[in-house]
């Protein structure tokens, strides 16, 4: 079973328009959608969509439309009321693809109620074979949240506890990258990948491929178990202590990249739990991705809509840089293979 915990999940509103965006101008719409979101959500959505055990938690009333929106995609789920509304995420799509997103910071969490939802994941995670961390963080909550759910759920179930997976940004994810409690997978895209490193800031990540692996390896080599970053339209990499795989889709035809890259994670995770070789987690992980930029909004693919036979992976030759020595639970490849 795959859990994912979304602190701040959404409605996700996408506004179809026929027509370049313009700003300060007046336009029409030619279609409205709303679906559950937030990243944990979307990566729970595509599992359950191709038959995998999963359990979304997250915060919300039981009334509130993200669970709503839950309970109509037939996604398992376990909520815990907040007694606030959650937010509602704006995409604007335009005909060629582009994506404009407007976030909402999301209702502000008491401690009390934090200290709840990680009881909840300690306890849900018992049974998991993968835990995902996934997205930002509600207003006031600290950042380094993710890092005490990790040893929470590590500590409460020794050698059994699940492999844990972060997709987040800014602070939790840089927060979360390192340390004694590093995530067995981590990922980033490209600019977060930047970000986190301090490699290839100014440079595009996505167009330089092979320095993007570079900076992959110095997170592997700062204690976590495998980096999967996607480099958008460029393809992906994935990069463990054994080895660096880059790949790419043949072309498709982008309609709204929200949610390819949680469809990506979901690919992969997929894969890994039906013990494909990394090579092939990544051809998965590709293949969701681009099957979820062709889909409209936020919609996820299942397994039946993606074309892995379309990604071709190159091996790459990288090496890892000794940056220090680690030796949490995280820790390279041997957290990802012993448990
Ligand atoms: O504001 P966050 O938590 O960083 O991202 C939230 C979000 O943009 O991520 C998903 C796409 O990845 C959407 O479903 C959702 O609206």
């Amino acid at each position: 079973m795959i859990l994912t915990l979304t602190t701040n999940p959404s409605v996700d509103r996408t506004v179809e328009l026929d027509a370049p965006l313009e700003r300060g101008a007046v336009q029409r719409a030619v279609r409205v959608s709303r679906e559950a979101g937030g990243k944990g959500v979307n990566v729970s959505r595509a599992l359950a969509m191709s038959g995998v055990r999963t359990l979304a938690v997250l915060p919300g009333d039981d009334d509130d439309p993200v669970l709503a929106g839950l309970r109509t995609v037939a996604v398992p789920f376990r909520n815990l009321p907040i007694g606030a509304d959650l937010r509602t995420n704006t995409a604007i799509t335009e005909a060629d693809g582009t994506t404009t997103k407007i976030n909402e910071p999301g209702p502000v969490l008491s401690s009390a109620q934090l200290d709840e939802l990680l009881a909840v994941v300690v306890a849900e995670s018992g049974g998991a074979h993968w835990l995902v961390l996934a997205g930002s963080l509600p207003p006031g909550v600290p950042p380094t949240f993710y890092t005490r759910v990790i040893g929470a759920v590590r500590e409460a179930h020794g050698p059994s506890a699940p492999l844990v997976a972060i997709d987040s940004s800014g602070a939790p994810l840089s927060e979360g990258a390192t340390g004694f409690h590093a995530p067995d997978l981590l990922k980033p895209n490209a600019e977060e990948l930047a970000e986190l490193t301090g490699i290839g800031t100014g440079h595009d990540l996505e167009e330089d491929h092979e320095l993007a692996a570079s900076a992959c390896a110095v997170l592997v080599s700062s204690g976590v178990g495998a980096v999967l970053a996607t480099l958008g339209s460029r393809g992906a990499l994935l990069v463990t202590s054994a080895g660096a795989w880059h790949g790419t889709h043949s072309p498709v035809t982008a309609r709204s990249t929200v949610g390819a890259g949680d469809s990506a994670l979901a690919g992969y995770l997929l894969a890994h739990s039906a013990g494909e070789l990394p090579e092939n987690c990544l051809r998965q992980a590709i293949a969701h991705g681009s099957a979820a930029a062709a889909l409209p909004g936020s919609t996820v693919p299942s397994l039946e809509q993606t074309t892995p036979a379309e990604v071709s992976i190159t091996a790459l030759t990288i090496t890892l840089p000794v940056i220090e020595a680690h030796t949490g639970p995280g820790s390279g490849p041997t957290a990802q293979e012993e448990r």
